[in-house]
């Protein structure tokens, strides 16, 4: 059996995401300074037994860091290997070795990590390339070797070198594992994203939608456990396993935390599961109170409205209503929510772009916006620039204002689109001046056809078009959830926003 069907197994027989680690900090064992490496190696192999013997009826599978063995010095290979040895044969063993190297070297860590230690799964570091990662899962080790790549850690140095790149490991690793083991069923690698990054497992989860993901970081490194789970569980509420060490490691009653752990993440995993049955229209907290902003502003409005293509709406949107400090913060603060929690993020704290760009007249003010709102809640500084509408033929004179874009990727803002002509007038100009256009993001998406014989919104055809994700605030599914959810509406405008949502939506 392969190591993550082994994985999946053992989580489904026990009901449980908890993975164990098995990390003997020196500071936790209960030996003399001056102690002799035997005798510190003896204190590690009976913490370790301890723990094992305490959690192993909540644990999906034990992972012990190589770095706290190897520190004990010449007894630290034996001592590990006792340490394994104790572990129950139904439970895998993960070894947290975090290898990564050319591939005639990795298959030496790869009989290591197998035959020596007789590990089930590895995590590597994937910055070597595939074939740093072959060895592992191919040959000897095909359907058998398994491991999870590091893709976004849970330490805040991992925001210097993998928070860019993450989504393009998420990516890979699905490919690596197809191009090893193209007849497997089963993929043989994960991902490694840390509990402290909800925007990153958010990411991964969408870059890889069937893969394991190990996600570090609860208990002593603060990560939060639900957003992380929110974040990061697949559709059926599974393939994410917890490692934790200190925060089993270091309580008095080492079972009982193992047990609550289990349970906690349990009762998250039912609770979001729950959520996301009932929410068909799922709607996140800053989209929920966007619309109740929206509403208090006057800006948006139901009743029966005409709109331009003559049909009558059962709502309608007006930004032009936020027309205050007030209101453009909050409104700044709610794109700048919805761009975080989109693709076009990489994690808590990094984007994919460089520049936003607010095409004359609106986005300019909106660009602006968001681009503080961006710096002042997430600590992401782009660039801004904008254009006039005519070129000024004195002072620094041009058609385009501020931050640089050429050879950037630029983010452009506006507030609807609507036959979408405006922003691919953007596109263009962006290209021709060799700037990257690669992401559009809006207040309001309407997501209703074009035409009753034309089934794609304007949006999802700017997104096909200039193949670039359109990422809006909101949307006509989470107006219905809000108004179907809220209570306080009167039975008949959800009725017309249904029956307007079943003519014209396209979701
Ligand atoms: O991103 C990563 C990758 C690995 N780790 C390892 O997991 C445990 C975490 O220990 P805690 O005591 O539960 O914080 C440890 O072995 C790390 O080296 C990680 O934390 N983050």
């Amino acid at each position: 059996m392969s190591f993550f069907s082994r994985i999946t197994a053992r989580s489904l027989s026990i009901n449980s995401l908890l993975c164990v680690g098995l990390d003997p900090h020196l500071t936790e064992l209960n030996v003399s300074p001056d102690a002799d490496d035997d005798t510190v190696a003896a204190s590690a192999a009976s913490f370790c037994i301890s723990i094992i013997e305490a959690t192993h009826p909540y644990a999906v599978a034990y992972k012990p860091n190589v770095a706290f063995f190897e520190s004990l010095g010449t007894p630290g290979h034996a001592t590990l290997l006792k340490v394994l040895s104790t572990i129950p044969s139904s439970i895998p063993v993960l070894l947290d070795c975090k290898r990564g190297d050319i591939g005639s070297t990795a298959s030496a860590y790869a009989i290591a990590s197998y035959e020596k230690c007789k590990a089930d799964g590895v995590t590597l570091s994937p910055l070597m390339g595939y074939d740093s990662v072959e060895p592992f899962i191919t040959g000897d080790y095909a359907g058998k070797g398994g491991a999870f790549l590091l893709c976004k850690t849970s330490n805040p140095g991992s925001a210097d070198l993998l928070a860019p790149i993450a989504d393009k490991i998420a990516k890979l690793a699905g490919e690596w594992s197809k191009k090893a083991n193209p007849t497997e069923m089963e993929p043989s690698l994960g991902l490694v994203v840390g509990a402290t990054d909800s925007v990153a497992l958010k990411n991964a989860r969408r870059s890889a939608p069937t893969l394991w993901i190990l996600s570090p970081g609860v208990g002593a490194q603060g990560g939060d456990l639900d957003a992380a789970l929110t974040a990061g569980l697949d559709e059926e509420g599974s393939k994410m396993l917890i490692p934790v060490s200190r925060g089993i490691s270091r309580k008095e009653d080492r079972g009982e935390a193992a047990r609550k752990l289990r349970d906690d993440i349990n009762e998250a995993r039912e609770r979001i599961k729950k959520s996301k049955g009932e929410g068909e229209e799922g709607i996140e907290s800053f989209q929920t109170e966007f619309i109740e902003f929206a509403l208090t502003q006057g800006v948006l409005k139901f009743g029966s409205f005409t709109l331009k293509s003559g049909r009558e709406s059962p709502y309608f949107f007006n930004a032009g209503l936020f027309d205050s400090g007030a209101a453009l913060f909050k409104l700044g603060k709610a794109y700048a929510a919805s761009i975080m929690s989109s693709e076009l993020a990489t994690s808590a704290s990094s984007v994919k772009f460089d520049v936003i760009f607010g095409p004359a007249y609106k986005g300019i003010s909106l660009g602006a916006i968001v681009a503080a709102a961006l710096y002042a809640d997430y600590g992401v500084d782009v660039g801004f620039a904008y254009n006039r509408k005519e070129a000024k033929d004195h002072g620094e004179g041009g058609m385009l204002v501020g931050a640089s874009m050429k050879g950037k990727k630029v983010l452009v803002v506006d507030d609807v689109i609507s036959a979408g002509t405006a922003i691919r007038e953007s596109h263009s100009m962006l290209t021709k001046i060799e700037a990257i256009p690669v992401g559009v993001s809006i207040a309001l998406d309407r997501a209703e056809k074009r035409a009753l014989d034309d089934p794609v919104s304007a949006v999802q055809a700017v997104a096909r078009d200039l193949a670039i994700p359109v990422v809006s605030i909101v949307g006509l599914k989470q107006l219905f959830g809000f108004l179907s959810g809220s209570g306080e509406f009167d039975a008949s405008i959800l009725e017309a926003v249904t029956k307007y949502r079943s003519e014209y939506g396209v979701d």
